[in-house]
């Protein structure tokens, strides 16, 4: 095999992650990041967020001697290959934010060999990497060669994602390019689609979408379960058997949260407006995304009448299990709309420890707690945010003695209703066939 020289940028979810990919592969990886403590802590082994098995991979490519971490590009470099992974988060008016790309990409420009590729993995809007190649000509550098690599791992499962993907796609200006990136990911088994750069870009922004339309469509199909006494877990595992549907991305609850769906969903939505194209269909999948997470509140105050000093615990605060990322939490909408209402929200989650939440026009930064037997001792109801197993496992016979009211809302369908009754709880749940509101004392 090639030994290839790597430079990625960011150390993020997605730089790090890839590095360490390449890396293991047998390549020589430099990864540059502008945040000082981050790359202080890779330096030292530690990974700066919560990623299982990637401290442990990290440790392995160290000894190795296999992957390097800086605050600057060495420059020049003599990587043949770099890889943009920096954030591309939503402006005001939801479109991506190319801030970090511009600045990594002018960088690169300094410190790259003639004809080294720049392959784009942040996720970007359709047309950037042609953009990128003009500002890189404008810049002296016509010689760089600029691909489109979306990236399609997961939180929580980043690792596996990473070294046994679905597919990668290659978007590409030239043959020398594609050359160069099945070099690189030699030793990946998947299946290889080579497009142009534009189309690159949008499989990954449509396939988000899709998956994004997926949830809020069963969400939906949950809502009319609830009001028609259907049970909308056997109506998904029912469709799901059908291949041209598929089981994934079925399952009813708060909605998709995360730093992807919803910050990709709206820039969709901005790249078809600004093609002069109206995407009904994504503006009303964003719609009921928002709608849904508030669902406890309105159920709960149905049930309770008024949550004015009601005690209510979010039981988990990451936006899905196997992370401790918050960004797009339903949590955080929750306990804003919660302590709007006049409820005292306590918040648990295994891993988060604190959140930032806009309270009252303020950002103010919020304790979470890890033992949900604390959180949840006099409280008059839990809402389960984030199907951590640990709650599933609770003992829930004790939890629904100790609570004021043992009543929970399971925002993700996860607990088993005959045992949740046997233990005395008061279940209710998204789309299971219980809309009529139970009186509560
Ligand atoms: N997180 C995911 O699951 C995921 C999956 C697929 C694609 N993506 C996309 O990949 C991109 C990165 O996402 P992420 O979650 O890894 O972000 P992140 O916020 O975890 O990491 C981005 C990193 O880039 C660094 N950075 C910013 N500007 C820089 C610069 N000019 N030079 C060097 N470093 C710089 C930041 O300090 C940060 O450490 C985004 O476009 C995102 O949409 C994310
Ligand atoms: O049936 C389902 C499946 C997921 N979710 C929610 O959807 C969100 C996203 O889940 P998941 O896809 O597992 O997490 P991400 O890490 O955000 O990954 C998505 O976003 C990444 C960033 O673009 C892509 O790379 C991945 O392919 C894509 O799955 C989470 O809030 C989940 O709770 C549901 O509500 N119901």
């Amino acid at each position: 095999m090639v030994t290839i020289n790597v430079v990625v940028v960011g150390a993020g979810y997605v730089g790090l992650v890839t590095g360490l990919c390449f890396a293991k592969l047998g390549h020589s990886v430099a990864c540059v990041d502008v945040d000082e403590s981050k790359i202080k802590a890779l330096r030292q082994g530690q990974v700066p967020f919560y990623e299982p098995g990637l401290v442990e991979l990290l440790g392995e490519q160290v000894q190795e001697g296999r992957i390097s971490f800086h605050t600057t590009f060495p420059e020049p470099t003599d990587a043949a290959m770099a890889v943009v992974a920096v954030g591309t988060p939503p402006t005001p008016t939801g479109s991506a934010d190319l801030t970090s790309v511009f600045m990594a990409v002018d960088g690169l420009a300094r410190a790259l060999p003639h004809g080294a590729v720049v392959a784009i993995k942040s996720t970007v809007p359709v047309g950037t990497a042609s953009k990128l190649k003009e500002r890189l000509a404008a810049q002296g550098r016509p010689d760089l060669r600029v691909a489109s690599v979306p990236e399609f791992l997961r939180e929580g499962q980043a690792i596996q994602d990473v070294f046994r993907p679905y597919r990668m796609i290659f978007g590409v200006m030239d043959e020398a390019t594609e050359q160069m990136l099945r070099t690189v990911h030699e030793g990946l088994d998947a299946p290889v689609v080579v497009t142009d750069t534009a189309t690159a870009e949008m499989i990954k922004y449509a396939s988000n979408a899709f998956l994004a339309t997926k949830i809020s469509f069963i969400n939906e199909i949950a809502n009319i379960c609830d009001r028609v006494g259907a049970d909308v877990t056997q109506v998904a595992y029912g469709m799901g058997l059908d291949p041209r549907i598929g089981p994934s991305y079925l399952r009813a609850g708060l909605g998709y949260g995360g730093s992807c769906f919803p910050k990709d969903t709206r820039a969709l939505v901005n790249i078809a407006g600004e093609a002069g194209y109206d995407f009904q269909l994504l503006r009303a999948v964003v719609e009921v995304n928002q709608r849904q997470r508030l669902e406890p509140v309105r159920r709960l105050k149905e049930s309770f009448g008024t949550l004015a000093g009601r005690v209510i615990t979010l039981l988990g605060v990451a936006f899905k299990p196997g992370t401790d990322d918050v960004r797009e939490s339903p949590a955080i909408d929750l306990y804003v709309a919660l302590m709007a209402e006049g409820a005292v929200v306590r918040m648990c989650d295994p891993v988060v420890r604190r959140v930032r939440g806009w309270i009252s026009g303020a950002s103010k930064i919020l304790d979470v707690c890890n033992d949900p037997y604390l959180v949840l001792a006099g409280a008059d109801a839990a809402v389960v945010v984030t199907e951590w197993p640990e709650f599933v496992a609770l003992d829930w016979r004790r939890v629904a003695r100790f609570m004021r009211c043992p009543v929970v809302f399971d925002g993700r369908n996860v607990l088993k209703p005959d045992e949740m009754k046997m233990a005395g709880v008061v279940l209710l749940s998204v789309g299971r066939g219980c809309r009529s509101p139970i009186p509560l004392r």
